[in-house]
């Protein structure tokens, strides 16, 4: 019996098998080529990008340019924070903040594959309920998400946003080691993103606009090792992301997994020095679902404590997301209604945040 879940973009998928493989479907491409002056080498990386983007939705980058200074301090940090107890922890408790994806989220508080039973209810721990199923358990992880911030970005045009993100007080340099590694990546994104036009045969500068003032967050996580089965608990549940593309820096412990088209589930074995990009929701959307975001989840039954920090790109958030006109026509009219980028992160942000079991009514954001 497949099993079938719908996620909260509201898509269902169903797989087979619970069991991860070690298919090398994830194509692995060389980012020096991004960098390069000449328009041939930066078409030729783009048409790597193009076929990944439509086939699979992620992609390894290696040669991509960021100093592993950063990519290592960004780790060290987690450890750092992730270590504190956890009423430190809960000073920057993100239901505090509505809307904002920002702050601390909690261990097993979350359950982003939308499963019905979970450990904290008391009734399905009654024996009468309980022999309906398995007791499922909530996310195996905890993470700390930070905001784009214009004075953090050397090449803001626009310094009046206000920064959004909250930081634990007595943790000196965990502000800065987490925004030296958010400036690098934004310079990396803006780079990926002229690439990403030239991968949908438009000029290179075409979403240039978009990008002035982008969308920018990004998290830590820490994952402890999992002792319950796959079919009980998630490090990470199966779920897409929201905004354009992600980027991950995953350290070398392994969990992260790939549902492949004919419903596998493909380990992204960590490749040292490299990102896993996989693109998200909006940029689905933008290019009518020509680029496809692919639902992945974390389980770590690896033997050690996993972490990781993904840094989510998106279009800046007063801005229509247009359909890309290479992946509209008259035979193939834009499936889904336009809305700017602010209205549909926030609306998916609320519905994640809505999943944590620890907000309370008057936390709860909305
Ligand atoms: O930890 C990872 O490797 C991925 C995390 C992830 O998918 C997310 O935060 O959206
Ligand atoms: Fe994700």
């Amino acid at each position: 019996m497949p099993t079938v879940v719908t996620l909260q973009n509201g898509q269902t998928f169903s797989f087979t098998s619970n069991i991860a493989t070690d298919l090398d479907i994830i194509p692995v491409i060389d980012g020096s080529r991004i960098w390069s002056e000449s328009l041939e080498d930066r078409q030729a990386v783009a048409e790597e990008i193009r076929e990944a983007s439509r086939k699979i939705g992620f992609f390894y980058l290696v040669n991509h340019g960021v100093d592993e200074e950063y990519t290592e301090a960004v780790m060290r940090q987690a450890k750092r924070f992730f270590e504190l107890p956890e009423e430190k922890k809960m000073e920057v408790f993100t239901g505090l903040v509505p809307n904002e994806y920002v702050g601390y989220h909690p261990m097993e508080c979350y359950n982003r594959n939308g499963w019905k039973r979970q450990g904290q209810c008391a009734y399905w721990k009654d024996q009468k309920f309980a022999a309906l199923g398995l007791i499922r358990r909530t996310d195996l992880s905890e993470a700390f998400n930070w905001a784009y911030d214009p004075a953090e970005d050397p090449e803001a045009v626009d310094q009046s946003p206000p920064a959004v993100s909250i930081w634990p007080s007595d943790l000196p340099g965990f502000r800065e080691g987490l925004y030296a590694y958010h400036t690098k990546l934004l310079q990396l994104s803006r780079r990926l993103t002229r690439i990403f036009a030239l991968a949908l045969h438009l000029p290179e500068d075409f979403f240039d606009e978009y990008i002035r003032q982008p969308e920018a967050g990004a998290r830590i996580l820490h994952y402890p090792q999992q002792s319950a089965s796959v079919d009980e608990q998630n490090g990470i549940g199966a779920h897409t992301d929201v905004e354009c593309f992600t980027i991950v820096n995953q350290d070398e412990t392994g969990g992260l997994e790939v549902l492949s088209k004919t419903g596998a589930w493909v380990k992204a074995r960590p490749i040292p020095g490299s990102f896993v990009v996989n693109i998200a929701d909006a940029f689905m959307r933008q290019t009518n679902d020509f680029f496809v975001s692919t639902i992945h989840r974390v389980i770590n039954r690896n033997g050690r404590e996993r972490y990781s920090a993904p840094f989510f790109f998106g279009f800046d958030r007063a801005k229509p997301l247009e359909p890309v006109p290479t992946c509209v026509s008259a035979d193939n009219p834009m499936k889904y209604p336009i809305m700017t980028g602010g209205e549909y992160y926030t609306w998916r942000t609320n519905k994640q945040k809505q999943t944590n079991t620890r907000n309370t009514p008057g936390q709860r954001a909305n």
